[in-house]
């Protein structure tokens, strides 16, 4: 049996699976937890690898790997290979003026969706880099080299073999705001823009182009972690993916590169050479750990007293905006509860109000999308809530499929590692189980009583 490993550097954890190269059954997996904040030594994304492929069994029998990765973040790297400072992350939004700035400079928000796909906010790695040159200015000049989170592991991974050695993919470059995917090449006026000078980028490798070795794993290009969902859930034309980890995500795949001036949907490029427009929001599975922690329950229990509410919670309403927002864009927003009575006061009803909350900003973002899904598939931590299952055909008025709980985004990684090792024109084609179907009538007052309350915000 031939073995593949894929990699989720996500933002909370590390997960590791190995799969049969074929058949893609798993064969083991292990997992570590990344410290929490939203700037983090890389050193921690490394250590956090090394124990979740310890866990997994160690690497000795597996013949190629691919790190899939939290997108967007920062790293910033010296002459030497030395890292600059703390990575900014996908939800840092201290650079949110740095963003209004260079949408300006360049022209407007058309400008950008012109030029890369995106209009960039705060998660957009350029707006990190011009913020990085107005507040740290040493940092700034020290910057010999700037990478993503799954370029630098796979550049460790490969033994840091110099800067000039370090590899992305079309994925992860769509989401600097330096790379258009429509062109297929950076566009470095844009980051001396944001910097003042140009660093040293990563050189943009082919969907199944060898970024080195690690020993003797051969080491696939990786891409986001969005980008390898993709890859891990099979996505085919009429599919939307709904992601709820630390961040949600709505997207599906296009044969054509997009360009939405409004901002919602980010025009990315997708690991197998094709585009994945995308919507993202900052506030998904969190959104139901701290109303977990502030009803004193766990995960489950917050499940179940969601659903023991009516849909629209007699109108209590939560938006949730706890970490401010990205789309809509308001990172300065903060979370608010609208339409609260002595009826409505109860932990059942704060728990449906969180879970429909969450999902409104999901479901806005179905819209914004302007895809009418064939199928919609929910995956990602939150996935595995049966109240999140419940709840989501009531607010997104169409059924939704579930599929089996796993790893998708390590699950698309490996799959990439597979493809390279095969050599063929697409994906391997591995048996996936049947995803379960979840239906319930349409409950359209519950995002018109949100659509209300957030436009107050
Ligand atoms: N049974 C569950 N019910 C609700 N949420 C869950 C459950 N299990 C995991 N989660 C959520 O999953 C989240 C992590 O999801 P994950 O997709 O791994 O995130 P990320 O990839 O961003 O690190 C946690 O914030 C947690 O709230
Ligand atoms: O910024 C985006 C997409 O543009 C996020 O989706 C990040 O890629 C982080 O993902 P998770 O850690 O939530 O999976």
């Amino acid at each position: 049996m031939t073995l593949v490993a894929g990699v989720d550097s996500s933002t909370q954890s590390c997960k590791v699976v190995i799969r049969d190269a074929e058949s893609g059954a798993l064969v083991r997996e292990g997992r570590a937890s990344h410290p929490d904040g939203t700037e983090i030594d890389p050193g921690h994304w490394w250590d956090a690898l090394q124990r979740a492929v310890e866990q997994a069994g160690g690497l000795s029998d597996v013949a190629a790997l691919a790190v899939g990765a939290q997108q967007h973040g920062m790293v910033c790297l010296d002459e030497q290979g030395g890292v600059v400072r703390d990575a900014l992350l996908w939800n840092d939004t201290r650079s949110a003026r740095a963003a209004e700035e260079l949408v300006t400079e360049l022209g407007g928000p058309r400008a950008w969706a012109e030029a890369v796909g995106s209009v960039p906010v705060a998660s957009f790695t350029v707006t990190k880099l011009r913020w990085l040159a107005e507040h740290e200015p040493d940092n700034a000049a020290r910057t010999a080299a700037v990478c993503l989170p799954h370029d630098w592991l796979t550049w460790r991974l490969a033994g840091a073999p110099g800067i000039n050695a370090i590899t992305t993919d079309r994925g992860d470059a769509s989401g600097t705001g330096y790379w258009s995917p429509g062109t297929g090449s950076y566009r470095p006026d844009l980051l001396k823009l944001a910097m003042g000078h140009t660093p040293v980028v990563p050189r943009v490798l082919g969907p199944t182009a060898e970024a080195g070795r690690a020993g003797d794993v051969l080491l696939a290009p990786g891409t986001g972690d969005n980008m390898a969902a993709a890859l891990g859930v099979g996505l085919r034309p009429g599919d939307v993916v709904v992601s709820i980890g630390t961040s949600g995500t709505v997207f599906a795949c296009a044969g054509e590169a997009s360009h939405d001036p409004s901002g919602a949907v980010a025009g990315f490029a997708d690991a197998t050479g094709r585009f994945l427009p995308l919507v993202c929001t900052l506030n998904a599975a969190r959104v139901l750990d701290a109303a977990a922690r502030m009803l004193g329950v766990g995960l489950d229990e917050l499940g179940e007293l969601a659903l023991q509410a009516p849909p629209g919670a007699d109108g209590l309403v939560l938006v949730p905006y706890l970490e401010g927002e990205r789309t809509p864009n308001k990172p300065d927003a903060t979370g608010s509860v609208h339409g609260l009575r002595l009826a409505n006061s109860t932990p059942a009803h704060f728990a449906r109000a969180a879970v429909e909350g969450m999902l409104c900003g999901l479901a806005d973002g179905l819209d914004a999308l302007g895809v009418e899904p064939e199928r919609i598939l929910l995956i990602g931590g939150g996935a595995r809530s049966q109240a999140v299952r419940a709840i989501a055909p009531t607010v997104f008025g169409r059924p939704v499929l579930v599929p089996e709980p796993g790893e998708y985004v390590a699950d698309g990684a490996a799959r990439q590692a597979a493809w390279l090792l095969g050599g063929t024109a697409e994906p391997p084609s591995w048996q996936a189980g049947e995803p379960r179907r979840y239906e319930a009538d349409p409950a359209p007052d519950v995002r018109a009583r949100y659509a209300e309350a957030a436009a107050t915000v």
